[in-house]
């Protein structure tokens, strides 16, 4: 087997990085092996100089930091190389250890002959369950979707399916429940409330909604995309429906309902927005018609007077224009837990006033 330099290790190290990152994408719960994310933030310092390290062995995916400890080394070497002569013979298939005790296929990997995938994924079951292992994920993409019906008859369940592909799982301790985490379980939906100088609210009216909803005139709403901020989704969809430039202000509330989009759950973010243009151009694909409506005739409409919540909302609304309320307003941090920038939303966390987003002008 050929030795590989350092270099080589890291450049390596970094594309397993890679596979293990896009797959955490589509769902949580599953999360980079400490292992390889450890390596990630330390780099190639924490690999000795005087360690050779082949190929193989690193393609299988063992840590590095296993294979460098001094106690076990030569069993672990032994256990590797009877391992990596199967996967190469392809006995077995290519994959990572997770941090939960299971193991996640390597989709780039797989045979591309049904057949062969029969046997080998038997006996890569086989090897898992002697070894105590216990989830199994298998993505399987959509050029390989010959393979689905075969790893379902082999035991394996759906879990969740994107464009490009099915992820399957297989939960292998039958003493012990199964302990996956499910597919993703809402939606994320936004409600843009923009407000100009003359009190005037900015509405449409939705091409698609049922007959009784037809007349009326309703904030901008829309979902997120995936990867979007909430701040950023809002401002977009408020552009694509109305034509109107915002700047993102609060998140004004949210509701939380369940059962509404093939039995997931919804996440509805009202936002208060400021208008940055009036001039006002519809999506014609989406919306019927749009405009600036005076908040007061606004409110008289019966559908939004006899709606609970549509009426809480706009009292919330009113509450924060005259500064009876506060929202939240999204701050970017970076958390040393996972290494990402994400949106934290709060309002006033001390007595400052300048450390306030309640001061905010609307318009
Ligand atoms: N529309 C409303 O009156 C209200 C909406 N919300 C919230 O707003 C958020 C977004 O909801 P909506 O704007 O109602 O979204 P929606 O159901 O109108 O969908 C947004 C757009 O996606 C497309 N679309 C959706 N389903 C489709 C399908 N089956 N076939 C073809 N095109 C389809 C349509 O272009 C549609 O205009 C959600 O979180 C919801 O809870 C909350 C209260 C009221």
């Amino acid at each position: 087997m050929d030795s590989v330099s350092l270099s080589e290790v890291t450049v390596m190290r970094r594309t397993h990085l890679g596979f293990m990152h896009s797959f955490r994408q589509p769902f949580s719960g599953v999360t980079i092996s400490p292992k390889f994310y450890h390596s990630k933030v330390v780099g190639s310092r924490e690999i000795s100089s005087s360690v050779s390290i082949t190929k193989s062995q690193y393609v299988y995916g063992e840590s590095l930091v296993a294979a460098t400890a001094d106690s076990g080394y030569k069993m672990k070497e032994v256990i590797l190389k009877n391992r990596i002569s199967s996967v190469q013979e392809g006995l077995l298939l290519d994959a990572f250890d997770d941090d939960y005790g299971g193991v996640v296929v390597d989709h780039g990997k797989l045979p591309s002959n049904p057949n062969a995938f029969t046997s080998i994924l038997r006996n890569s079951l086989s090897d898992w369950k002697r070894k105590g292992k216990k989830g199994v994920w298998l993505k399987l993409p959509v050029e390989q979707a010959e393979l689905v019906p075969i790893a379902v008859k082999e035991g394996f369940e759906y879990h969740h399916a994107e464009k490009g592909y099915v992820m399957l799982t297989y939960w292998i301790p039958e003493e012990e429940p199964c302990m996956l985490p499910g597919n993703a379980s809402h939606q994320v939906g936004v409600g843009g409330f923009v407000l100009n100088q003359f009190k005037e609210v900015l509405v449409v009216q939705e091409k698609y909604c049922t007959s009784s909803n037809t007349d009326l005139w309703k904030l901008p709403t829309g979902f997120i995309n995936e990867s979007e901020e909430i701040f950023s989704g809002a401002v977009r969809e408020v552009k694509e429906e109305t034509g109107v430039d915002t700047d993102f202000l609060e998140v004004i509330a949210f509701r939380h309902a369940h059962n509404v989009a093939f039995e997931k759950s919804d996440l509805f973010f009202i936002c208060m927005l400021k208008p940055l243009s009036d001039k006002i151009s519809i999506d014609n694909l989406e919306i019927k018609a749009a405009k600036w409506m005076p908040l007061v005739e606004f409110v008289e409409q019966p559908m939004i007077k006899g709606d609970k919540m549509f009426k809480r909302v706009i009292e919330i609304c009113e509450a924060r224009l005259s500064h009876r309320y506060c929202g939240l307003s999204p701050h970017r941090l970076v958390s040393t837990f996972d290494g990402k920038p994400s949106s934290l939303y709060y309002n006033v966390v001390d007595d400052d006033p300048s450390h306030s987003n309640c001061t905010a002008d609307f318009y």
